[in-house]
């Protein structure tokens, strides 16, 4: 193909790009001004357009911010359809290059011109499923589907794929060769991409599956599966925008480097209200970001945890007053240890919460004070039940007993009580063994809790530095656990809100209609501890561990699901009780199965040194195919322990001098740090250090892993972590070591 067909088609697509723009540009005006319409009912007055107008200002609101977020590459694709893809509805306002067929544009959302007729489609609409979906053998009607590269609103490339060369015109012009392998070769910036101009057609199929029930996703490192269950949220924001829009859509990542590094997909596919979170982040006032050593994470992930935390969070409170004695009018009443300990045993056989069943206990504790008295007392002398309480509940060393003996409990605080082994040993009797009992133990550092004890049972939202600090992402599964049993403490009192403040410290005049729209924007700003989600989808889930899938399954009671994973990358060890815990937090709604198969990340050189390590353990296992060869082979340096520093900078400084984007440096989890001080100085801003288990989901240009020996024995899944830290580069890898792996 000549430089002149190439120049002059990427000029007709300018000129229909120009055009989109000039479009968009007129419906931001339009929509300013209907917002500003909206709010000008309101002088009407009367209650009827005060919805209306709420209703107006609200849909034109949210058309505005569609209208006005991130538009680069705002149309990417272009079909050209035979007479057998022809729907007319769609077609784009220009004359189609295939005689009796149609031109149908599409991109990050959808436009159209003043006749209404279509100038862009949604990338989600069923119009563009052609776009990801034809291959030469299911045409679709497509004759040639081409992919159209901008940068600030100017056509840089175009790649076309001839579909149908049987029906394309003579003069039909074929550029490029892929759009797919162009996209691929480009470098990483700090974030993850959107790949919506490039979906493939067995992602497209998972990103399209129907929203109700449960979407697995499997496939191996580089498949896409972070992109897929990206684009899936987005994909059903646009399906069923009531439901998943006011339920919520929640994504769990496994860490918060994780978070970060995808955080921009969505929004840069028009969507903001997802919510996205690390499973160090779940409980409300927690951000933990520390993990513990392979041996605590597994007993900790355990489902066995949740008996010895039942047992904990229900038994007697440590150092709490085991007898009670009262005088009245003359006798000693007392209750001594059994009694007590019976007493709490039949409240909670009430089936309530610790925290609220406060009240419950002070009334069983009242009522056997009193049949003790009337055993006692003379009649003459003894008072009537309803009299007797009051007269004793108000009593310093009744109220002083209930403080210690039923307090208020945080579940930080009954976390903390596990450091202490005596104690462990009999809630965790029959569960643990005695060396899990000794390691979970010394894991636990009570001091520090109780110093964070406030920031998670707080129902503030504010999230604790000191929290961060003492609590591993491994125990905020526990914490939830001890929600579970404790409830929430008795709510503050809070100054009753006032009704007409529409936001902080803006008072409203209009009252209703106002109030309305408040109440709205209120609903999808949701609570920080919100339960009832529409939709989870669950990345990364092969490291999600049984307690931890409790607390994610917390969030989701009526949730539809996507999960999506790689059992070969995991960390947890007992496959089996992971599944089973997996199973109870999702349910047992209709399965739909996903299986991706290309590596889009890896060249195939980086590729087989990772699966040469993976295949050391599972022989058998199926692997996807790495879709590009580099001809670059990756580096592989044995240096002493006492050389070690130097090499890692060395070969720092080299991968950040041969690529071009970033720098991931992986090194053994508990290393991390040590790694680190080890590079301080180097390019900041392309280069990260991260443990191997943070490194999960990541993805760099050039990666070093440091010591990969050591990665692989760390925990008995090792192999898997040093698999998952081999697979992240996509142009170089280098490993340095003191042993070979
Ligand atoms: N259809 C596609 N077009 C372009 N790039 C793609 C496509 N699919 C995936 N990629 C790219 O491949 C890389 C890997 O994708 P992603 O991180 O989603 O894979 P993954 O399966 O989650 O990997 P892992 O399990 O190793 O974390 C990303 O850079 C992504 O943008």
């Amino acid at each position: 193909m000549s430089d002149a067909v190439r120049d002059s088609e990427i000029a007709a697509e300018q000129a229909y790009l120009d055009r989109v723009y000039v479009r968009l540009d007129q419906l931001r005006v339009t929509a300013a001004e209907v917002e500003k319409a909206g709010y000008n009912m309101a002088r009407v007055g009367n209650y009827g357009a005060l919805v209306e107008r709420d209703a107006m200002v609200y849909h034109a609101a949210r058309r505005r911010r569609a209208l006005e977020s991130e538009h680069d590459g705002l149309v990417f694709g272009r079909l050209d359809l035979g007479p057998d893809g022809v729907s007319g509805a769609d077609a784009a306002a220009v004359a189609p290059v295939v005689p009796g067929g149609e031109v149908r544009y599409v991109g990050r959302l959808g436009l159209r011109d003043e006749e209404y007729e279509s100038l862009v489609v949604d990338w989600r609409a069923p119009a563009a499923a052609p776009f990801y979906r034809a291959t030469p053998a299911d045409r679709m009607g497509v004759v040639r589907r081409r992919s159209i590269r901008s940068t600030n609103e100017k056509v840089v490339s175009i790649e076309d794929d001839l579909l149908d060369p049987a029906a394309a015109p003579a003069d039909l012009a074929v550029i490029g060769d892929g759009a797919l392998l162009a996209n691929l070769s480009r470098a990483t910036g700090r974030g993850m991409k959107d790949i919506v101009a490039t979906i493939q057609r067995e992602q497209d199929d998972a990103i399209r599956s129907p929203a109700s029930g449960i979407t697995i996703v499997r496939g191996g490192p580089g498949t896409g599966k972070t992109a897929v269950a990206l684009h899936r949220a987005a994909y059903l924001l646009y399906a069923d925008r009531n439901r998943y829009e006011s339920g919520g859509v929640l994504v769990v990542g496994p860490s918060d480097v994780f978070v970060g590094y995808v955080s921009r997909v969505l929004p840069s596919l028009g969507e903001d209200t997802a919510t996205l979170r690390s499973l160090g982040q779940l409980v409300e006032g927690i951000q933990a970001t520390r993990h513990e050593p392979p041996d605590v994470a597994a007993i900790k992930g355990s489902l066995r945890m949740q008996r010895v935390l039942s047992r904990a969070a229900r038994g007697p409170v440590p150092n709490a007053p085991d007898k009670l004695r009262i005088l009245y009018r003359g006798e000693l009443l007392s209750l001594d240890k059994p009694a007590l300990d019976e007493l709490r045993r039949t409240v909670f056989n009430l089936g309530v919460k610790r925290n609220a069943a406060r009240a419950k206990a002070a009334g069983h504790v009242l009522d056997a004070l009193w049949r003790q008295s009337v055993q006692l007392l003379p009649s003459g002398r003894q008072q009537k039940r309803e009299e007797f309480a009051p007269d004793i509940a108000e009593r310093p060393e009744f109220v002083q007993f209930m403080r210690g003996w039923w307090p208020v409990l945080r579940p930080t605080e009954v976390l903390g009580w596990l450091g202490d082994r005596q104690r462990l040993q009999r809630w965790a009797n029959g569960i643990l063994s005695n060396r899990e009992i000794a390691l979970l133990a010394s894991s636990i550092d009570a001091e520090s809790l109780s110093g964070s004890a406030s920031a998670s049972g707080s129902r503030s939202g504010s999230r604790s530095a000191s929290a961060s600090v003492s609590v591993s992402v491994e125990d905020v599964a526990l914490l939830d656990e001890l929600h579970e049993y404790l409830g929430d403490p008795p709510a503050r009192k809070r100054a009753p809100r006032d009704p007409f403040m529409v936001a902080e410290g803006v008072h409203e005049v209009s009252t209703i209609s106002e109030r309305m729209a408040a109440a709205r924007a209120q609903a999808i700003e949701r609570p920080d501890d919100y339960r009832d989600y529409a939709h989870i989808i669950v990345d990364e889930s092969q490291d999600v561990s049984p307690m931890q899938w409790r607390m994610v399954g917390r969030r989701g009671p009526h949730a539809t699901w996507t999960i999506v994973g790689d059992p070969a990358q995991a960390a947890w060890n007992d496959a089996a009780e992971s599944d089973r815990a997996m199973e109870a937090a999702v349910g047992t709604r209709r399965r739909s199965d996903f299986t991706l198969t290309t590596n889009y990340r890896n060249s195939a050189e980086i590729f087989a040194v990772a699966a040469r390590v993976i295949r050391a353990a599972q022989p058998d296992i199926d692997l996807p195919t790495a879709v590009r060869s580099s001809g670059v082979d990756p580096v592989e340096l044995t240096t002493s322990a006492d050389e070690l520093p130097g090499a890692v900078i060395d070969a720092a400084k080299t991968l950040l001098d041969q690529v071009e984007g970033t720098v991931g440096v992986i090194t053994p989890t508990q290393r991390r740090a040590e790694v680190s001080a080890w590079l301080e100085g180097l390019d900041a801003a392309r280069l990260q250090t991260v443990g191997a288990l943070d490194s999960k989901g990541m993805e760099y240009d050039g990666v070093l892993v440091v010591e990969p020996a050591a990665i692989r024995d760390e925990a008995p899944t090792g192999f898997r972590t040093l698999y998952v830290a081999l697979s992240r580069a996509t142009q170089r890898l280098t490993t340095v070591g003191t042993q070979p792996f």
